[in-house]
């Protein structure tokens, strides 16, 4: 647990960047603190490691208070991530892994061996690690740098930025990524991040800032989207904030219809409906537009493409955008491996809402 307790930061030329604030971040969670630039996210998040010292107010880990410990003795258990991923460029990959267990100890071997463990746990192939940082893109530099920061098994992990240098799809990968890790190795995350969107998809805690460091709002993403404390919280969460929550919103209830479907390779029957084309395994490669005319064997560039798949039991966000993204208005429903499982309209989802409303 990292405990937050009055705590009150202003640099030596009169900017007060963190504004007497208090919160507790849970233990095995990831908390994110949300904010436009200069309200004091990162002032705040290095105060946990010692970078920065409060002027006033006390900040514990584990009960304890930060400043009774030695600071290269305290940030051996808090791992530290930051945009551009800060890495070593005369090392190769691997040794800038290695760096942290050889730190501790091990021998160059063992340490190899753990960073060769730690590259595969976040996701890169291990031919990665004799190149040097600059022969990886943005994405992978990044997942290097949280391979690094997890060497030293920390059960604490700072993570300033991290994702903010890459395009919007890797960085959706890198998100997903760090939730799939965080599943499997329970630490205690504070996340720094500008992006709400960011914010909300991967904290179980969000801490809303505002200029000077105060501290808007703290809550759990769906109570932020729900119960905006004040304008600045509104504005700040954005103007879909209705739209967003389906993301916190369960599908039981949604029964998926059916529709005609077609294999790829077979010849379609004729129709003056929208058809779903699936492959052998049974998933969707695309639709046939109503009344189409296909002579023989039905090839993919015969299709239109599909839109958004909803996987079933997933929040009802997913299915929403599967219908409207849909050229037939139909959101396919799939299973966790992909195969079609039905189809559901928008209406369906609306009336879904509407009767959980009543
Ligand atoms: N060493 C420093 N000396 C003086 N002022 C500083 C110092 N570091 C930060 N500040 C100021 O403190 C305020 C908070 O800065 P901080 O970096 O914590 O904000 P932030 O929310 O992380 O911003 P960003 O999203 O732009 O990184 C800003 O006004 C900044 O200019």
């Amino acid at each position: 647990m990292i405990e937050f307790q009055s705590v009150r930061k202003q640099y030596d030329n009169g900017t007060v960047a963190v504004h007497e604030l208090s919160l507790v971040v849970e233990t095995g969670t990831i908390t994110v603190f949300v904010g436009p630039s200069g309200c004091g996210k990162t002032t705040l998040m290095r105060m946990v490691n010692r970078m920065i010292d409060p002027s006033s107010g006390t900040v514990r880990v584990n009960g304890s208070d930060v400043r009774d410990s030695d600071p290269a003795q305290l940030r051996r258990g808090i791992g530290y991530v930051i945009q551009q991923a800060g890495l070593f460029p005369h090392r190769t990959v691997l040794d800038n892994v290695a760096t942290v267990p050889l730190l501790f100890g091990r021998s160059r071997r063992e340490a190899r061996a753990r960073a060769s463990e730690l590259l595969e746990l976040v996701g890169l192939q291990q031919e990665l690690g004799k190149r040097y940082p600059a022969q990886l893109s943005g994405g992978q530099q990044q997942r290097v740098g949280v391979a690094r920061a997890l060497a030293a098994d920390p059960p604490v992990l700072l993570m300033d930025e991290p994702f903010s240098a890459v395009d919007p799809v890797v960085r959706e990968g890198l998100q997903d990524e760090l939730l799939r890790l965080q599943a499997e190795l329970d630490k205690t995350v504070l996340f720094v991040t500008h992006d709400i969107d960011e914010a909300i998809k991967l904290g179980e805690k969000v801490a809303v800032l505002r200029e000077g460091g105060h501290l808007a709002q703290y809550a759990a993403p769906d109570d932020l989207l729900a119960e905006p404390a004040d304008d600045f919280v509104t504005s700040f969460v954005g103007r879909d904030r209705g739209y967003r929550r389906l993301s916190f919103v369960e599908s039981d209830g949604i029964r998926p219809g059916s529709v005609t479907t077609v294999a790829v390779g077979d010849t379609p029957p004729a129709r003056a409906s929208w058809v779903l084309a699936l492959d052998g395994e049974r998933r969707p490669r695309g639709w046939l537009p109503p009344g189409a005319a296909v002579d023989g064997q039905l090839t993919e560039d015969q299709l239109v493409a599909g839109g958004s798949l909803y996987t079933e039991r997933t929040p009802l966000r997913g299915a929403l955008d599967a219908a409207l993204s849909a050229p037939s208005g139909l959101g396919v429903v799939v299973d966790g491996d992909g195969g079609y499982v039905g189809v559901v309209t928008a209406q369906q989802v609306l009336d879904l809402i509407e009767s959980r409303r009543t």
